[in-house]
């Protein structure tokens, strides 16, 4: 068991069918009926390549469809398809504050559809493709939670459900059910699935994350964790005050293009700047090694489990010296510029919420410098998928369930930045 599959892959993806991973779309489907013939859908429709995770294409079940832009989901499940669409509907028309900033956080809405598959109508969610902007697109399915059944599975349901990723769920709340990655250092498009998800562990989960990075032989990304960590802080300040839904094995999907960071990695000079760290983020994180020479970033890097809280600036005196020490020897510094930011933006409030609110704004703004000085738009981020299990919360109680699967996910990415460069 482990990864399921390791294609050659031209770096320039085109438009076409499977362009660019034919093999590894073969995953998706029977070895034998691989062909699109065997799909007997309309000329202008594909199986989708990028998927991941979930139903695949196998006798009554169908994989993700591609169409202009969108994902089709085929409702195989009535129960679990009409809460999906509910789901949507109601969100889509957002009549709460709670709907109308979960709205921003799920892929767009387009209705549904009737597809003619293998000779049958079969109703499709229509959704926008998280993927589509991406020239190789590099994606994680991470199933939220450590309980994974609803309030109406079976006894065989929740026994075949508390029987998969036990370590994972168990100690981390969380499991990957399945991704992929355009690996940078051999050009090669790697598919991980369930199997390989299912093997995972606290220990072997961070591993994963870095593969998914292209963080294997070199420090995570600084720019592509903070883009990562910015949707997910936003996604756990809402689960961490809504009362509306409990979700069951919902997914959160990131979605990069390894094509924006090997553009980044050409470009980039040497990194000069790393951040030490002794152990944990929950301790302060205030040196910076520049050039050799310890100095003090005054950016605690200290983390509650209320989320990103920084510590008491340094004192402007050191503030200014190491502005001073970066600017003779490196102007425009991409992390100076974003320590200074973030200094200014955290304000070192203790009123996380109210000073959440403020920050939206600001992240904008540091995610603009961190990305890249030349392009401001961004390539990477963060949404909440697959909705067959969201029911109304029960008792009004916040879903802790999934509150903790994001905490500790977040954690894992703040300890990323932490090693990021
Ligand atoms: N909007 C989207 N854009 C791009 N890819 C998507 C989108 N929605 C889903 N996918 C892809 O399809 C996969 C399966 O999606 P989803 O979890 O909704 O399906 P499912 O069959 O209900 O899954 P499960 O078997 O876990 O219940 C995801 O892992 C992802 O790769
Ligand atoms: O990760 P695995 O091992 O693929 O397990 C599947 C996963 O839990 C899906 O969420 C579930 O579909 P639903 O969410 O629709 O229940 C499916 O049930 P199924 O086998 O009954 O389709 C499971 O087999």
């Amino acid at each position: 068991m482990g990864k399921s599959e390791v294609v050659p892959m031209p770096i320039h993806k085109q438009d076409s069918l499977y362009a660019g991973c034919k093999g590894a779309a073969f995953s998706l489907v029977d070895p034998v009926e691989e062909d699109e013939e065997y799909l007997e859908i309309p000329a202008d429709m594909q199986l989708f390549e990028n998927q991941v995770a979930g139903h695949m294409i196998k006798g009554k079940q169908y994989g993700m469809i591609k169409h202009k832009g969108t994902v089709l989901k085929p409702i195989t499940k009535p129960k679990c398809g009409q809460r999906e669409v509910e789901f949507y509907e109601e969100v889509s028309k957002a009549s709460d504050e709670t709907r109308r900033e979960l709205k921003d956080f799920v892929p767009k809405y387009f209705g549904t559809v009737k597809v003619p598959i293998k000779g049958t109508e079969i109703d499709c969610i229509v959704l926008e493709d998280l993927t589509k902007h991406y020239k190789e697109p590099c994606v994680m399915d991470i199933k939220i939670g450590r309980r994974t059944w609803d309030p109406t599975a079976t006894y065989e349901k929740i026994v075949n459900e508390e029987a998969k990723y036990q370590d994972s769920k168990r100690d981390l709340a969380f499991c990957i059910p399945g991704f992929q990655v355009y690996q940078i250092y051999n050009n090669q498009l790697a598919k991980f699935d369930k199997n390989y998800g299912k093997t995972l562990n606290k220990d072997t989960v961070p591993l994963a994350l870095k593969t998914f990075l292209n963080a294997e032989t070199s420090p995570p990304c600084r720019s592509l964790i903070v883009q990562f960590l910015a949707s997910l802080w936003r996604i756990q300040m809402w689960a961490r005050k809504q009362r509306t839904y409990h979700f069951y094995s919902s997914s959160l999907l990131l979605v990069y293009d390894a094509r924006r960071l090997r553009e980044l990695r050409k470009t980039d000079p040497k990194p000069i700047l790393k951040l030490q760290r002794s152990t944990s983020l929950y301790r302060p994180l205030s040196l910076a090694v520049l050039n050799n020479e310890k100095i003090s970033t005054g950016f605690s890097g200290q983390l509650t489990k209320e989320g990103p809280i920084l510590r008491t600036p340094t004192s402007p005196t050191k503030l200014k010296q190491f502005d001073d020490y970066v600017a003779k020897n490196r102007s425009n510094n991409v992390w100076q510029k974003s320590i200074r930011t973030l200094k200014r933006t955290h304000s070192f409030q203790n009123d996380y919420d109210k000073d959440m609110q403020s920050k939206r704004q600001d992240y904008t703004y540091i995610l603009d410098e961190l990305c890249t000085e030349q392009k401001s738009e961004l390539w990477a981020t963060v949404k909440m998928i697959d909705f067959a299990h969201a029911f109304p919360a029960e008792k009004y109680q916040i879903d802790n369930n999934y509150l903790e699967g994001i905490n500790n996910l977040i954690r894992l990415f703040e300890e990323l930045l932490v090693e990021s460069e």
